[in-house]
């Protein structure tokens, strides 16, 4: 039986499909084997000792400490495009509410007082405030093209926009997918010059946060729209603020409130709802967890931000799961220790990735708790664990 401890109101509706009899899951369960969260933060809660993997149902994972997971041989998965297009349509909407000023006009008319006639002639007179600009024609710049950035600039170039777009670790599988009407630009300040939108769709890390300062949002065009569904920590607050301001922004949209952000007249802010719709929960519920389960019962590896993809077809017997460092000898150690203590391995899988490997190896017997032990401190290895036969996971 595994436990699962599960923060953010991870509704166990959608956890049906997996099996009751192997997997206690819910917001009360101790000791847990695996952590499923969304943003709920990790980083100052101690890390539980009996703890395997964490799985993150979303994309960003700055609320987990992943290096401290990662020296402890903790796998870290998330659900890579499972909420694209929740966040994909936001921002479409976002370039609407900005360009056609719906917040303020909709606030307006809202705090109308009167009857019909008086409501409808102090409309036509207060229009003209609220007029707005058309997208088709105008340009955006989109940086981050990876599943969220793709989708939004494929779907800014049907709605007419120019679309330039910049991310230095473009992988292929985004590039295929990336319509050849998006140009892609080599330098963010280059993309700056040219836009007249700005949407950012990248992780909050030690090399993005504060990427939006004052020094780049001077490069847009006058008049801007600076759109933030990513982190509010990957723009200088002060920065926009002032940018609002001025006018050099006409508008900034985020899900991710401040109070600074909020007391600014021209931010639309909405609550953290990029991801929230029926469809992106359930569907990265459902990557995460078939993800976190895997790993469990097999030891494989598929969809982690901190360790390589690792699978290996089980071959029916005892199989040891174990995270190491990337370094020489490591894995001779291991496969030393398996053959003093008389076991043949049958298969094998390692794989690395930066500081960090993962292998899993198949044995032809089971293995003894002194053998464990010994592979457990052997130099290199972050964290060990016998797999027994499984049968699977569905009920
Ligand atoms: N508001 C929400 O509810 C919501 C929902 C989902 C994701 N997000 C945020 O959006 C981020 C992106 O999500 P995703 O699913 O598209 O992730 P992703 O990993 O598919 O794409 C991120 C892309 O950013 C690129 N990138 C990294 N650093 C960059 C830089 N300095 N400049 C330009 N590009 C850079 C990467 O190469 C990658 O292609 C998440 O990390 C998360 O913070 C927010
Ligand atoms: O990174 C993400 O996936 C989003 O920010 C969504 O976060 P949430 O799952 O807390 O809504």
């Amino acid at each position: 039986m595994f436990n699962v401890q599960t923060y953010d109101n991870i509704p166990a509706e959608r956890l049906q499909w997996v099996s009751r009899e192997k997997f206690s899951i819910g917001p009360e369960v101790s000791r847990p084997d695996a952590i499923l969260l969304r943003s709920h933060d990790l980083h100052d809660a101690p890390i539980p000792a009996t703890l395997l993997a964490v799985g993150r149902a979303g994309s960003g994972v700055n609320n987990i400490p992943i290096e401290a997971l990662s020296k402890r041989g903790i796998p870290v998965f998330n659900a890579p495009g499972a909420n694209a297009n929740a966040v994909k349509e936001l921002t479409i909407a976002a370039l609407f509410l900005a360009s056609r000023n719906i917040v303020a006009a909709a606030g307006f008319v809202r705090s109308l007082q009167g009857d019909d006639a008086t409501v409808q002639k102090l409309v036509e007179k207060e229009k003209g405030q609220f007029g707005g600009f058309e997208l088709a024609g105008r340009k955006l710049g989109v940086v981050g093209l990876g599943a969220i950035g793709v989708q939004v600039a494929n779907t800014a170039i049907q709605l007419g926009m120019r679309v330039y777009g910049f991310d230095p670790l473009l992988t292929v599988e985004h590039a295929l997918h990336l319509s050849p009407s998006v140009t892609s630009v080599g330098s963010l300040d280059d993309l700056l010059t040219e836009v007249d939108f700005l949407t950012l769709h990248i992780p909050l890390d030690n090399d993005t946060r504060r990427l939006i300062d004052g020094r780049r949002l001077s490069r847009l065009n006058d008049g801007a729209v600076l759109i933030n569904f990513s982190r509010a920590g990957v723009v200088e607050e002060a920065a926009v603020c002032a940018a609002l301001q001025s006018g050099k922004l006409h508008a900034y949209v985020t899900d991710f409130a401040t109070r600074t952000i909020l007391d600014q007249p021209r931010a639309i802010v909405l609550p953290h709802l990029g991801a929230s719709t029926a469809e992106a929960e359930s569907n990265c519920v459902n990557s995460v967890v078939e993800s976190v389960v895997d790993f469990l019962e097999n030891g494989e590896i598929r969809n982690s931000v901190n360790f390589p993809k690792v699978t290996l077809p089980r071959s029916g017997g005892t199989r040891l799961a174990i995270a190491n460092e990337n370094a020489p000898g490591v894995v001779s150690r291991i496969s030393s220790a398996l053959a003093a203590a008389e076991l043949n391995i049958e298969n094998l899988s390692n794989k690395s990735r930066d500081d960090y490997a993962f292998t899993l190896v198949d044995l032809n017997a089971d293995i003894g708790p002194e053998t464990l032990q010994l592979i457990r401190s052997t130099k290199g290895v972050l964290s060990a664990r016998l797999i027994p036969k499984s049968a699977g996971f569905f009920e």
